[in-house]
């Protein structure tokens, strides 16, 4: 069996690829830095290391990589592969569609077999954004056949890969924990057995519980602690304020979460509890920079912090801890992400109203505003107390 994974990044080698190998597939990553690609062509097998007591290891082997520039390669793969999974980046997929729908083209031309193509990204809808890209690129016969033989099933991926910086560039540490969640109701042909893949008719609670939990609470840590001068999430974490402001927020998207899916409260107590000691685990030693990166993406209407905000309004909650989270994305300050740079562009020539409403689609004079305003001002106390 043959799996094509775009991204052999972090979470790549880290969690899917290594969750895919042990299921019996071959590996074939596709990415698009050079150094990476021939590394794993060369040793054909990288290890990866939990973090936990002793750091065991395990070795994924049976791998090997093709440079996302040779279109006509990655086509060919796509065209025999038995499933397609991809962790690159939210704002990667429209790039990445152009090889995918190649690779769909020349499979159906050959033969028609299903394939399951499943997006690994920490967003809402990733396989179905894909496909929409994907499709742009097939001709309406194409599409017609594709409809058939081609799914793009939405997934739930949840395992913490900080950045790695290790002698052995494959090396990859990743925390014990781990969840992958596909709706099966979006697949084509046989449900492959992936162990620990668990397939559910309906993902929305499992994306929602995901993202704005795990995703949420790293973010308000991250933008808290990027203000206080800190380097890490479990340095942040020994900061009673920042755990404050984040078991806040996790009750308020958890108050969400049970009204709109019916989660029983205990259970999902049980569930914050658990991500929270994740968070402070010092074997990971996560950069919050990492955590924090791509504000505006962060910011954006549907993802972990504007999104729940606005549904607990729409409830009738106060989501005031999500609203200080929101002030310190928006304040957060690092020349080298380029949408923290644009943000900031973006205040100094357009002012802090204007800047709201366009990274996050708040409405003006949506009350919602009125708390980010307010929780700003309470950041800028926390800011000149460090
Ligand atoms: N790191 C983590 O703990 C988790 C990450 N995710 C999600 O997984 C995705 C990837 O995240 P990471 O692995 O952390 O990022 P990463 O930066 O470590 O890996 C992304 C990889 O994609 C490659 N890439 C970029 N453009 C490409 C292209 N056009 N074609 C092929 N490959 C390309 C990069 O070279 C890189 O190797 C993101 O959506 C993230 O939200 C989800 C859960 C956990
Ligand atoms: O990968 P993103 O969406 O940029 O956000 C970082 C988040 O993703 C993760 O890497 C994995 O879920 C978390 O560590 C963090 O919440």
């Amino acid at each position: 069996m043959l799996a094509v994974h775009f991204g052999a990044g972090n979470i790549g080698r880290g969690f899917i690829g290594q969750l895919l190998q042990k299921a019996g597939y071959e590996i074939a990553f596709v990415d698009v830095n050079a150094a990476l690609v021939d590394e794993l062509n060369e040793r054909k097998m990288y290890r990866v290391q939990l973090a936990t007591t002793g750091k065991p290891e395990s070795v994924v082997e049976g791998v090997r990589a093709i440079n996302g520039q040779d279109v006509a390669a990655v086509a060919e793969a796509i065209a025999t592969a038995d499933l397609v999974t991809t962790a690159v980046g939210p704002n990667i997929l429209p790039h990445i569609a152009g090889a995918i729908a190649a690779g769909i083209t020349r499979r159906l031309s050959v033969h028609a077999k299903p394939l399951n193509v499943i997006a690994c990204e920490n967003m809402i809808g990733g396989s179905e954004m894909l496909k929409e890209h994907v499709y742009e690129h097939l001709t309406e016969s194409v599409q017609a056949e594709a409809a058939q033989w081609i799914g793009f099933p939405n997934a739930a991926v949840d395992r913490i890969v900080p950045l790695q910086q290790h002698d052995d560039k494959l090396l990859v540490m990743v925390e014990t924990f781990f969840e992958w969640v596909v709706d099966s109701s979006q697949m084509v042909g046989e449900i492959p057995s992936i162990e620990g893949v668990t397939y559910v008719e309906d993902l929305a609670p499992y994306i929602e519980r995901k993202l704005f939990t795990v995703n949420t609470g790293h973010a308000v840590i991250a933008y808290l602690g990027y203000q206080l001068g800190m380097k890490t999430i479990d340095e942040a974490m020994r900061d009673d304020r920042i755990v404050q402001a984040t078991r806040g927020a996790l009750q308020e998207t958890g108050a969400l979460l049970s009204a709109k899916y019916g989660f029983d409260p205990q259970v999902h107590g049980q569930y914050v509890e658990k991500i929270l000691g994740r968070y402070t685990n010092p074997l990971l030693s996560d950069d919050i920079v990492r955590v924090a990166r791509s504000p505006i993406r962060k910011l954006s209407q549907h993802d972990r912090l504007v999104g729940p905000a606005l549904q607990c309004m729409e409830k009738g909650m106060n989501p005031e801890h999500l609203g200080l989270a929101i002030a310190a994305a928006l304040a957060f300050d690092y020349p080298e992400d380029a949408e923290s740079a644009r943000i900031q562009a973006s205040l100094k020539e357009f002012g802090w109203e204007n800047t709201l409403h366009n990274c996050t689609g708040i409405p003006a004079g949506h009350p919602l505003e009125e708390i980010v305003r307010e929780q700003a001002r309470r950041l800028k106390e926390w800011s000149g107390s460090h």
